[in-house]
């Protein structure tokens, strides 16, 4: 990894029998946008305060360009932070607020004014500067949340679900503007939230958390397209999960047996010849074609309409139901409950998990 600014080694946080952090390892890169993302209890908000250094660890260290900063205070982290519930100081205007972390910090009356004009400018809040926190609407506050954590030039931000407590439009237009104000500032982001999209939609790597373990790490892309287990292609996106038998290798992938049927799954390391597997397939995978075709033969049970995307359910003797995923406007079969189908995959498809 080039430039790393942040080294997590070995970490582990112990509330009695809890294990909220174990063993976790985790390098930051210069300037990355870096999600944790996970479900409820998984260990995200842990690893983000003892980074901070709100949260002691019971084990592990935490490093900033190779400096130990284990059991450095918070304040003298120097990290900018924004939490959900937009903490603002309620009897404090919006210039004051943002002004804040500058004044403890001793900066003259001038240097403050200017700053604070650039950071809510940044935030395109220049105009409320003199309104109090409990005139803003949600957005705005957590807006002018972001301009405070950023007045001080943090190298680093560490931002909790901040976008949570905000309706699904805003949530989407304050996505945009965060990633947009990421790429500008180049300050390196640690981003928390139980939210799949929003992790997909803003991250340069996103780190899967599940009950304290680091479950996979990389590129939104790579962790779509290539989960290495169940959990992980479960909790990103949507997954069919299939077990096959290797029957033997062919080049690029396996000649696989599905519930009697030969098919081929293309994988650069398939597992050996013999082995019971299991494979992920994404719903979006999956063409619907007109009954008696070549594939897997099945009858729609379910249709879900989401505007874009309709989502079906379909019943087959084969494989048990499986969820489809297709965009609502290729629109060549209707599919309507009840219609009998053909379900076919390329052999990219499918993507071999690890045993458990
Ligand atoms: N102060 C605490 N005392 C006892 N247990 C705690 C404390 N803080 C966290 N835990 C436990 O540690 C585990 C991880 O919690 P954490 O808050 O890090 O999860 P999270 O992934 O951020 O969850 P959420 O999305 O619900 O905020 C959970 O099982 C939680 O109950």
């Amino acid at each position: 990894m080039t430039d790393v600014i942040l080294s997590i080694r070995d970490a582990v946080k112990r509330y009695g029998e809890t294990h909220a952090l174990d063993r976790v390892d985790l390098d930051v890169a210069e300037g990355e946008f870096l999600t944790l993302l996970g479900p409820s209890g998984s260990g995200k908000t842990t690893l983000l305060t003892a980074v901070a250094g709100f949260t002691q660890l019971t084990a592990g260290t935490v490093s900033m360009r190779g400096t130990d900063i284990t059991s450095l205070p918070p304040e003298k982290r120097g990290f900018g932070m924004v939490f959900q519930g937009y903490a603002l100081f309620p009897t404090m205007t919006v210039a004051q607020n943002v002004g804040f972390p500058l004044k403890v910090r001793g900066k003259s009356k001038a240097e403050i004014a200017a700053r604070v004009a650039e950071c809510l400018d940044l935030v395109q809040m220049g105009r409320f500067a003199d309104r109090m926190p409990q005139q803003l609407s949600g957005g705005q506050q957590q807006r002018v949340a972001l301009a405070r954590a950023l007045s001080f030039h943090p190298p680093v931000l560490l931002l909790d679900e901040p976008l949570s407590a905000l309706d699904k439009k805003l949530r989407a237009d304050l996505q945009w503007e965060l990633k947009a104000l990421h790429e500008k500032l180049g300050v390196t982001f640690i981003y928390v939230t139980h939210d799949q999209e929003e992790a997909l939609s803003m991250s340069d790597r996103i780190v899967i958390l599940e009950g304290g373990r680091i479950q996979q790490e990389g590129a939104p892309e790579a962790l779509y397209d290539a989960p290495r287990t169940d959990f992980v292609a479960n909790f990103l996106g949507k997954s069919n999960f299939l077990d096959v038998t290797v029957a033997g290798h062919v080049p690029g992938g396996a000649a696989c047996d599905l519930a009697g049927h030969p098919i081929e799954i293309a994988s650069p390391a398939p597992p050996p010849v013999g082995a019971a597997a299991r494979v992920a397939l994404r719903p979006e995978r999956i063409a619907l074609g007109p009954e008696g075709g070549e594939g897997v033969p099945g009858r729609i049970a379910q249709v879900s309409y989401l505007g874009e995307r309709a989502q079906l359910i379909v019943d087959t003797e084969r494989l048990g139901p499986l969820l489809v995923s297709r965009p609502t406007w290729k629109a060549a079969i209707h599919p309507d409950a009840g219609l009998p189908v053909t379900l076919r995959w390329e052999r990219d498809a499918c993507v071999f998990l690890e045993a458990r």
